[in-house]
């Protein structure tokens, strides 16, 4: 064929596999044309040479065909969907097809090992039903065989679950492709591939029945009833056996839940806690801290812990008293950990049995990780206060017969030290199989007779420096320096004349070679097939190899877990329904890692469950308020935390708004971002939330600012409940804990000797008196003459605001402070002690109390009227 047919064949492919780029092979190289071939280049270093026939020129570049897999993973991760065009055999040449496209999310041979989820997402749930918002989601990750699926009711909670799963490739629905702002909104918080999967597979009975296929009668086997979620799964699990190579049969069960089973995060929360990464990319995550997991599979379901914190009870108190007893058994945790070190990701050896890309070597670390299970629980039952505990279940959970038999299996047949090719024999151990026992034997009888052939020979013609040598394009050859060739007999037939000897064979040696090749050709096919066999064996074992990986994998997070704990002095917290929250000398987990840590104590009740936060810059404010985030969610993924005890009532959700860093980059205006975050929080939190707010309203003007963040409190408190922290600079604010009882006004200490601060890092009751910003911006070494003068300006301003509120007199009274008014919307003095102004009449005060009091839609029009009436009778007086 000519160039310019080839390439042609190349952009017709390329145009049906509908893919980003496409690798057609073509012999022993697969390769990449035009600008295929300069992405490639540029994405992998991989050198593009320009080519021309028939006056046109061409860009390629190529890769050997077994190197593919590394490039098109390093393809695939970069966001590329690669396809692969193989080339057959046929009795006219050869010709090329499509075999495979490899997607972000259906990508096998991943060189990550974080999980890689693929998701579909689904809107609507019976058909015609538009009422209503209805999300059904899938979220499946080949390598493991994990599929999760689940409904939400609104486009928030999509994004939280994304979030939670963060996908790399995103299959949306039909009906959701149209939904610019869910799609904008998800892009801008995952970074994920969006593909158009056939809308076809959507279809309710369609999807249904891939479902069935799959896992056989949905409703029984994994109560999956709700459509929108069917259509997901359906929908995800027909694009895997699309692309996904073969791995589809990794995906053994299916998992309901519920949104509610786990603690709600939402997107900002899960980022602005830094839970998985930083906000700026520096510094340490809460998972990079806390990480003493051994293996990769331990590391995985940590940070799905961190991400999926659980609300329930039972399962949180299970986790804790693994922590407990590990943490009391040092020796035999360590040896625990020495043995899991040698563990190998079995989830992920299953998926590569399913699909066929297993190799030997992959094999023996299954074989290897199999032979450590009755290791480590034999070392669990041995210890009485581990055998005591739930670990002795996650251990005997897998079934641990099945997985010795598979074991003895791979032992039985794998040789010790295979190659890393799978079709040059050397795989299966010696007496394993007769027929290829007496393959092996014949084979090694004949390179026995070559190997000792030069020997012989040397001898036979006195020879000494003769050499027997096998290369590819001669085969198997004498060769003889040509200083000796003197004494060659007459049977050697020369071959190739090199500058120093001279190449012979012999009729004997051809034929031991053909033999040979024979041989090695029937041995390469037979040890294949067996090996094959054997690989079948093991994805038979999917799911035995996916639960023996799950509770290795949750015995390395749990005892990381009780490292952390012993290490850093934390304890295992009392956990109870939704109620208080009580932490004595709580602390960061991840500050105190990095500096000297002032622990401090946290309560909040029902009568104390908003806390307004203030002091200076810098004094630690929000420090405290994640400290306690963290802290509460460390209790519900069942670790135990950093604080000397606590009781923590558990909570449904956690919810946070602080400062929008990266929102700025994308040129969103913050202030914008802020109250789209305080808008979800004020719509999704409970009575049973934990709400954590730092500085709200500060990106607009001040009065706007003041007067959103106490309309927001009084929202919080009156109608929402939740037990909220809220850090301000605006001391305006803490004029609320004298109005509303479940409010409380406590400050960062710090001391000022003389205009010289230190702060404290502790918390006390009470608002604080001051702020310190210029004090802030002293340390910062902001320029002298800038210092001092803001010192000036900011005694100016306070004087000034005072004058005006006052109506330009002093009242001389320095017990009264100056507070914004929201009912008003005016400054208004009130007496240090909180109380009102003390001039108002007291008439008028117990009337405006009585109506501040009242609930109109628990009175009756009548009784309304009647108190209406007294009113103004008072007022009248
Ligand atoms: N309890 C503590 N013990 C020791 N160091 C602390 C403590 N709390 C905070 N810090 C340190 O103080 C620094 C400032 O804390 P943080 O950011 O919480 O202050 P802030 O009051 O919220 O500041 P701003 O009002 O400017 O946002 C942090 O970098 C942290 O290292």
């Amino acid at each position: 064929m000519t160039a310019e047919g080839i390439v042609g064949e190349y952009l017709a492919l390329k145009r049906e596999s509908e893919a980003d780029l496409l690798a057609m092979q073509m012999g022993d190289f697969y390769e990449f044309f035009h600008e295929d071939a300069v992405t490639v280049g540029q994405e992998l270093d991989l050198k593009v040479s320009e080519r021309s026939s028939g006056g046109k020129t061409y860009k390629m570049a190529g890769v050997p065909v077994d190197d593919l897999t590394p490039y098109v993973s390093g393809l695939v991760e970069r966001g590329y969907r690669v396809a692969v065009a193989d080339q057959h055999e046929t009795e006219n040449g050869h010709e090329r097809s499509i075999t495979r496209v490899v997607t972000p999310g259906t990508l096998l041979e991943t060189t990550t090992e974080d999980a890689q989820y693929l998701a579909a997402i689904v809107e609507g749930g019976s058909e015609g039903r538009t009422d209503e918002d209805e999300y059904g989601l899938a979220f499946v990750d080949i390598t493991t065989g994990q599929f999760h699926v689940t409904t939400v009711s609104e486009a928030d909670s999509v994004l939280t679950e994304c979030y939670r799963f963060t996908p790399t490739e995103v299959l949306p629905g039909p009906d959701v492709r149209g939904n610019d702002r869910l799609l904008e909104r998800l892009h801008e918080r995952v970074e994920t591939n969006s593909t158009l999967h056939a809308t076809a597979a959507f279809e309710p009975g369609r999807a249904r029945h891939t479902v069935r296929e799959q896992f056989g009668e949905i409703e029984a086997s994994v109560g999956l009833e709700n459509e929108a979620a069917i259509r997901a799964a359906g929908a995800s699990l027909s694009y895997i056996e699309e692309t996904g190579m073969g791995a589809l049969a990794a995906v053994t069960r299916l998992q309901r839940y519920q949104a509610d089973d786990h603690v709600e995060l939402d997107a900002t929360t899960q980022r602005n806690l830094e839970l998985a990464e930083t906000m700026t990319g520096s510094g340490k995550s809460l998972f990079e801290t806390i990480d003493h997991t051994v293996t990769s599979a331990g590391g995985r379901l940590l940070k799905e812990w961190l991400t999926r914190p659980r609300r329930s009870r039972g399962e949180l108190e299970r986790r804790q008293a693994c922590i407990a007893a590990l943490c009391e058994t040092a020796m035999v945790r360590e040896e625990l950990r020495e043995l899991l070190e040698n563990v190998s990701d079995l989830e992920r050896l299953a998926s590569r049995s399913v699909s066929g890309s297993a190799d030997a070597h992959d094999l023996l670390r299954m074989r290897d990780t199999l032979a450590l299970l009755p290791q480590v629980g034999e070392r669990i039952e041995r210890t009485n206060r581990l055998a005591g505990s739930p670990l002795s279940d996650i251990i005997t959970r897998p079934d641990r017969t099945a997985a010795a038999d598979l074991h003895a299996a791979l032992e039985d047949a794998l040789a010790e030290d295979p190659p890393q090719t799978l079709t040059q024999g050397g795989l299966i151990r010696k007496g394993f199989d007769d027929e290829l026992d007496a393959l092996i034997e014949e084979h090694e009888g004949a390179t026995e007779w070559i190997e000792t052939l030069a020997e012989r020979e040397q001898n036979r013609h006195n020879i000494g420096r003769l050499t027997v040598d096998r290369n590819k394009t001669d085969g198997y050859y004498i060769q003889v320096p040509k200083s000796e060739t003197a004494n060659v007999p007459e049977e050697y037939e020369g071959i190739k004349t090199l500058k120093n000897s001279q190449r012979y064979v012999t009729d004997d040696l051809r034929e031991h070679e053909r033999d040979i090749l024979r041989l090695e050709e029937q041995r390469g096919e037979l040890e294949y097939e067996l090996f094959e066999e054997l690989r079948t064996q093991a994805a038979e074992q999917a799911s035995l190899l996916q639960d023996v990986g799950r509770a290795l994998a949750e015995l390395d997070t749990l005892m990381g877990l009780a490292v952390h704990a012993v290490r850093h002095d934390w304890t295992q917290p009392t956990l109870t329904a939704p109620g208080p929250i009580d932490i004595e000398t709580g602390r960061h987990p991840v500050v105190e890692t990095q500096t000297e840590f002032v622990p401090n104590d946290l309560s909040m009740t029902e009568d104390w469950r908003f806390l307004v936060v203030t002091g200076p810059n810098m004094s630690g404010k929000s420090t405290y308020m994640r400290q306690t985030a963290l802290i509460v969610l460390l209790a519900q993924i069942g670790s135990f935390i950093p604080a000397h005890s606590a009781t923590i009532g558990l909570v449904d959700g956690i919810y946070t708004r602080v400062g929008a860093l990266d929102e700025l980059a994308q040129g969103r205006s913050t202030f914008m971002v802020e109250m789209q975050e305080l808008s979800n929080i004020l719509h999704s939190a409970t009575e049973d939330s934990l709400v954590i707010l730092d500085e709200v309203g500060r990106g607009t003007a001040t009065y706007d600012g003041i007067s959103i963040a106490w309309a927001a409190t009084e929202y919080l408190h009156n109608q929402i409940k939740s037990k909220t922290l809220f850090a301000t600079h605006y001391h305006e604010l803490t004029d609320l804990a004298d109005r509303l009882p479940g409010v409380h006004n406590v400050h960062m200490a710090a001391e000022d000797r003389d205009g010289d601060v230190t702060f404290l890092w502790t918390i006390d009751d009470g608002p604080a008196d001051r702020s310190y910003g210029v004090h802030v911006a002293e340390l910062a070494s902001v320029p002298e003459p800038v210092v001092d003068r803001a010192r000036t300006v900011l005694r100016r301003l306070r004087e000034d605001k005072a004058i005006n509120v006052r109506g330009g007199e002093s009242t001389g009274d320095d017990t009264q402070q100056v507070v914004f008014d929201l009912g008003s919307g005016q400054f208004r003095r009130t007496s240090a002690d909180g109380g009102d102004d003390a001039s108002l009449d007291p008439d008028k005060k117990a009337v405006l109390e009585a109506l501040e009091d009242i609930n109109v839609n628990e009175e009756s029009p009548v009784d309304l009227m009647g108190k209406v009436k007294h009113w103004q009778e008072q007022l009248e007086e």
